[in-house]
């Protein structure tokens, strides 16, 4: 029996997992296919997701979810944000009682437009204090790699966050904790959708004024909009806001950067999705993300174009730091 859990041994899962294990967790992963789940148990290796990466000897991994789940003191969640609540609806009841249940994830549920946390909440029916989730400048292979890496834990519940905090932290991964879910949580799901706008442009091939423009306006963006639903404006100037969106936009190991930039370089919808290896959150995050936006009334210009691009609706020469419809100066 472990003392923790991590479910889907995806890059991020496994990633995540490596790093419980190297702080001194014994730590079981839970791979949805047999072949990986044995790869990563006896060659210590994910070459699929974690290519080069040796695994510690700490980590077991298991095809067996009931295995993974059973006596685990903490469980962290790493499946793509689309079949969360399926696993959970499936295998929920084996998580023990008063386990911490954190996620990993950075997407929106696109039917109900939930946050991850609120999924959690709604299927197992547990208490908003049991729910953390983790979100920060965090590209799985470099924390693999083990470069040196922050990220932020967030609870509404001090203890939880502390705890999962605790646990989540090793010599190059370091745990700071928060408690607005909110903001955290929505600074990792708006984040991917500026960096498919950023990759777009540079796909096209525009330079380093363009991303930096698209960058700036899309923090303001993103913060209109999360603060809209409640969170903090100081989050979104912090790991899970401004960190993220550096790290993500600025990388080639970003799965949206890289979707963004195969729309801009011509390809539609439908090849991304069938070219893209991993799961780029941001592709299923548009559509919510816009509804939710059009529910407050908060103008997105930026999430507005991808959206048109991803259409085919518009051209993505086109895409720029405002609507190309704004007649008048706003204000920055
Ligand atoms: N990779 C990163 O750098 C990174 C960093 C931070 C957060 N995240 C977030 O972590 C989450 C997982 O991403 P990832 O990068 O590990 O994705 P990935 O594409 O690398 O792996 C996804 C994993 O989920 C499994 N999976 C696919 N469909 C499934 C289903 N129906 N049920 C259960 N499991 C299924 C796959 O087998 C695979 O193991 C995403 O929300 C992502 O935004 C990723
Ligand atoms: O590869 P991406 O675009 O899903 O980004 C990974 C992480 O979220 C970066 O923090």
């Amino acid at each position: 029996m472990a003392d923790v859990a991590v479910l889907g041994a995806g890059s991020w899962g496994t990633t995540f997992a490596k790093a419980l294990a190297d702080g001194g967790s014994s730590t079981v992963l839970w791979a949805r296919r047999a072949e990986a789940a044995r790869e990563i148990d006896q060659s210590r290796r994910n070459t699929r997701y974690l290519p080069g990466i040796d695994l510690p000897a700490s980590l077991h991994a298991t095809a067996d979810i009931r295995e993974a789940l059973a006596g685990a003191s903490q469980v962290y969640l790493a499946v793509p944000s689309q079949h969360l609540r399926q696993v959970l609806r499936d295998h929920g009841e084996a998580i023990a009682p008063e386990a911490p249940v954190v996620s990993l994830m950075k997407g929106v549920e696109a039917g109900t437009r939930l946050r991850m946390s609120e999924v959690i909440a709604e299927e197992l029916r547990i208490d908003a204090g049991r729910i953390a989730v983790v979100s920060g400048p965090n590209l799985a292979l470099e924390i693999a790699q083990e470069q040196p890496t922050a990220a932020v834990v967030s609870s509404s519940s001090p203890e939880t966050a502390r705890d999962v905090a605790r646990r989540a932290r090793n010599d190059y991964f370091h745990s700071f904790i928060n408690n607005d879910v909110v903001g955290t949580e929505f600074g990792g799901v708006l984040k991917n959708l500026v960096a498919v706008a950023i990759g777009i442009v540079d796909g096209v091939g525009y330079g380093e004024n363009t991303k930096a423009s698209i960058m700036t306006r899309g923090l303001s963006e993103v913060t209109d909009f999360a603060v809209a639903f409640g969170a903090e404006r100081e989050t979104m100037r912090g790991l899970a806001g401004l960190g993220d969106l550096i790290a993500t936009c600025g990388s080639p190991l970003s799965r949206n950067f890289t979707a963004g930039r195969l729309l801009g370089m011509g390809y539609s919808r439908t090849d991304v999705i069938a070219r893209m290896e991993q799961t780029a959150e941001g592709l299923a995050s548009v559509e919510p993300v816009a509804q939710l936006a059009e529910q407050r009334g908060v103008r997105m210009p930026i999430l507005e174009q991808v959206r048109l691009v991803l259409d085919g609706a518009m051209d993505p020469r086109d895409i720029a730091p405002h609507l190309t419809t704004d007649d008048e100066p706003i204000e920055e």
